[in-house]
């Protein structure tokens, strides 16, 4: 992968492909996927409330590889075929192996991500986090656990790739903020590894 270029910031391994799909092929998915995925709002348990997550979520995956966020155990639905072809394409390009995504639709700018780490048990010390954006530009920003001048602000436009690796999750946090700003809608993909949990 030639342009995947790693991207500097201290104690993390983040690197982007700005144009990682063709664009006719990233319109194609974002259509598919919107239409096909059934998308449901996920809840996050929050001082013992269910509080409904500001975007649509799908959780997909090989069988077995039931997540757990907030609480909850959720199973996996079967892949469709234009996830397993990214799933493919990625495995065989980065060298890593992929069991199940994590969905997001964002449907407009009031949609969004809090700050969190993709650091669940079940994905293990150093977990590599495969992340497909498509559809409207919306800005991803980094931020370091400790060390608050560690930050970063990266847009994630139609068609990119986004790979954390390493120490990223166990050093920094991440969000997708909302935007008064007018923009498309965007769905992200975060492929990720699993392990069995018993
Ligand atoms: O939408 C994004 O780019 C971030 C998604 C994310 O952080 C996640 O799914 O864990
Ligand atoms: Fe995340």
């Amino acid at each position: 992968m030639a342009s995947l270029a790693p991207i500097r910031l201290e104690g993390a391994d983040v690197a982007l492909h700005p144009a990682w799909l063709e664009p006719a092929d990233a319109d194609a998915l974002l259509c598919t996927l919107r239409d096909d995925l059934p998308w449901e709002t996920h809840h996050v348990r929050l001082f013992g409330r269910d509080v409904p997550s500001p975007r649509l979520s799908c959780w997909i995956g090989d069988a077995g590889t039931s997540y757990r966020y907030s609480g909850v155990r959720h199973q996996p639905l079967p892949w469709t075929e234009p996830l397993q072809a990214v799933r493919w394409r990625l495995e065989r390009e980065t060298g890593h192996r992929f069991n199940s995504v994590l969905a997001n639709l964002y449907r407009d700018g009031r949609d969004a991500m809090g700050w969190h780490s993709d650091d669940e048990p079940e994905l293990g010390p150093r977990p590599v986090i495969a992340s497909v954006s498509l559809g409207g530009t919306r800005r991803f920003v980094l931020k370091h656990r400790e060390v608050p001048t560690r930050k970063l602000n990266l847009p994630l436009p139609h068609g990119s790739l986004l790979l954390m690796r390493g120490d990223t999750q166990r050093n920094y946090r991440h969000a997708l903020p909302r935007t008064a700003l007018s923009v498309l809608p965007r769905i992200n993909l975060t492929f990720r590894h699993v392990h069995a949990t018993p």
